[in-house]
C-alpha cells in the first residue's frame, strides 16, 4: 500500500503541522515510508528524510486563493505518486481519511468573528473535504460533534481518535536536572511557573491570563513560549520560539491555556507526558482525555474562576503534590505514535 499524507507544511509551526509530523514518525515505526505532500518543508528537521517529498508551490499566489490552488492541484499529483490511500491534515477535496483538528464554522462561532469572503471560501472547501473522505478522524468529542451539527456529517463517517505525542520527546526528567533546567531559563526556586506555549494568543487567552498575571500578588509567572509579545507585562516573560519545548515543560510547575477554541490541545498532553500539570479552560478537547490530579479546570471569560485554579495550582505546588510521577496513567488513552497510526489503518479498514 502507498500511504500519502497531505498538509501545509513538513516544519515546526503549530498542532495540525506537529501532528503530520507524528502521523510520519507513527507510520514510519510500522514499516511503512509516506508520501507527503506539502506547500513548504524543512529540510533541516529528520522527518523530511523518512518521507517521499512532494512539494506544490503556491508561493506565487496571493495568500486567500492557495488553500484553494494547492486542493485542485493535489488529485493529479496523487495519481502521479502512486497513492492508494491519502490522509488530509489541511482542507483538500481528495483525501480518503480527513483530520479534523478543528473547524472553521466553530472557530468563527466561538471568537464572534465577522464572517468575510476568506471565510466562506475556507468553509467550502472544508466541506468538499469532510464530503469526500470516506473516513473522518475527529481529534476531540467537540470535533465529533461540530461535524454531526455544523456540517451535516453522517455520524457513521467519523471516529475520535485523539492525537498522539512522541514519548521519545515528552518525558519526566528527575528533580536535580530539572532544577538545574531552572536555573538555565533563570527561573528562581522560590517562583511558581505556568507554561503557556501559543501561536495564537487571542485564541488561546493571553488577555485574560496576562490580566490575572499582571495584577496578582502570588509569586507566579506566566513564561510564554511561541509567538512573540505584542507588548510586556508584569509577571510574564517571553522566552522565544523553543526548539527544545520539552525543556519548558518539564522545568515548568503547570501549563496553562485559557482557549476560548481549541479543539484538542496537543499541549495540555505534552505538558503531562513530562510530568507537569495543567490549568486548561472548560471546553478544551484535551480536558476529555486528563484525571483530575493532571488537571485543574476554570471558565475561560471567568476571571474569578482563573483566580481559583490558579491559587489551587500554588497550593499543589507548596504541597509538594502538583508533579505527576506516572504521566500515562493520567491520559485515558495510548499517546504513542505507532499506536495512533496503527489506530488509522485499524479505522480504515473498517470504513472501506
Ligand atoms: N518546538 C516548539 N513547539 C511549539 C512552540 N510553541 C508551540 N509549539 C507546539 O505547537 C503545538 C501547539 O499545538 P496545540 O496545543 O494542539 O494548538 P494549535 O497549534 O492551536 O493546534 C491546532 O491543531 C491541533 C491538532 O489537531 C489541535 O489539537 C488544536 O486544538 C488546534 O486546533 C504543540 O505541539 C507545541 O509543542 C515553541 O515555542 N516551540
Ligand atoms: O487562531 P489561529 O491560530 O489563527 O487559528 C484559527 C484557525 O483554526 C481553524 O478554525 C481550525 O483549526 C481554522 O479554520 C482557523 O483559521
Amino acid at each position: 500500500m502507498k500511504l500519502g499524507i497531505s498538509s501545509h507544511a513538513l516544519r515546526l509551526s503549530g498542532g495540525i503541522e506537529r501532528y503530520a509530523m507524528d502521523l510520519v514518525d507513527g507510520f514510519t515505526a510500522l514499516g511503512i515510508q509516506p508520501v507527503f505532500f506539502a506547500k513548504r518543508f524543512d529540510d533541516t528537521l529528520p522527518a523530511c528524510r523518512l518521507v517521499q517529498k512532494e512539494q506544490i508551490n503556491v508561493r506565487w499566489l496571493p495568500a486567500r486563493y492557495r488553500d484553494a490552488w494547492f486542493a485542485a492541484r493535489l488529485p493529479k499529483r496523487q495519481r502521479a505518486a502512486g497513492v492508494d490511500l491519502l490522509i488530509g491534515c489541511n482542507r483538500i477535496a481528495s483525501a480518503d481519511i480527513a483530520i479534523c483538528g478543528g473547524t472553521h464554522i466553530g472557530f468563527m462561532r466561538a471568537t464572534h468573528k465577522q464572517e468575510t469572503s476568506k471565510d466562506r471560501m475556507q468553509i467550502k472547501l472544508e466541506r468538499a473535504h469532510y464530503q469526500h473522505a470516506r473516513l473522518i478522524v475527529a481529534h476531540s468529542r467537540a470535533m465529533q460533534t461540530e461535524l454531526i451539527d455544523d456540517y451535516g456529517v453522517a455520524p457513521g463517517k467519523i471516529r475520535v481518535i485523539y492525537p498522539p505525542a512522541a514519548a521519545e520527546r515528552f518525558s519526566p526528567i528527575n528533580d536535580e536536572r530539572r532544577a538545574a533546567l531552572r536555573q538555565q531559563l533563570g527561573w528562581p526556586s522560590d517562583r511558581i511557573i505556568f507554561a503557556f506555549p501559543s501561536s495564537s494568543h487571542e485564541r488561546k487567552g493571553l488577555p485574560a491570563l496576562a490580566h490575572f498575571f499582571e495584577s496578582t500578588d502570588l509569586p507566579v509567572t506566566l513564561a510564554v513560549v511561541g509567538r512573540p509579545l505584542p507588548r510586556t507585562w508584569r509577571n510574564v516573560q517571553y522566552l522565544g520560539y523553543h526548539a527544545d519545548i520539552e525543556q519548558i515543560y518539564q522545568a515548568a510547575d503547570f501549563t496553562v491555556l485559557a482557549s476560548t477554541y481549541e479543539p484538542f490541545g496537543l499541549v495540555g498532553i505534552e505538558s503531562v507526558l513530562c510530568g507537569t500539570p495543567v490549568l486548561l479552560a472548560d471546553g478544551i478537547g484535551s480536558t476529555e482525555v486528563l484525571d483530575d490530579a493532571a488537571q485543574i479546570n476554570f471558565g475561560a471569560q471567568d476571571a474569578e474562576g482563573l483566580a481559583r485554579a490558579v491559587a489551587s495550582a500554588v497550593q499543589r505546588v507548596r504541597q509538594g503534590t502538583a508533579r505527576l510521577r506516572q504521566p500515562a496513567s493520567h491520559i485515558s488513552y495510548a499517546t504513542d505514535t505507532r499506536t495512533h497510526a496503527q489506530a488509522l489503518l485499524d479505522a480504515w479498514r473498517e470504513a472501506a
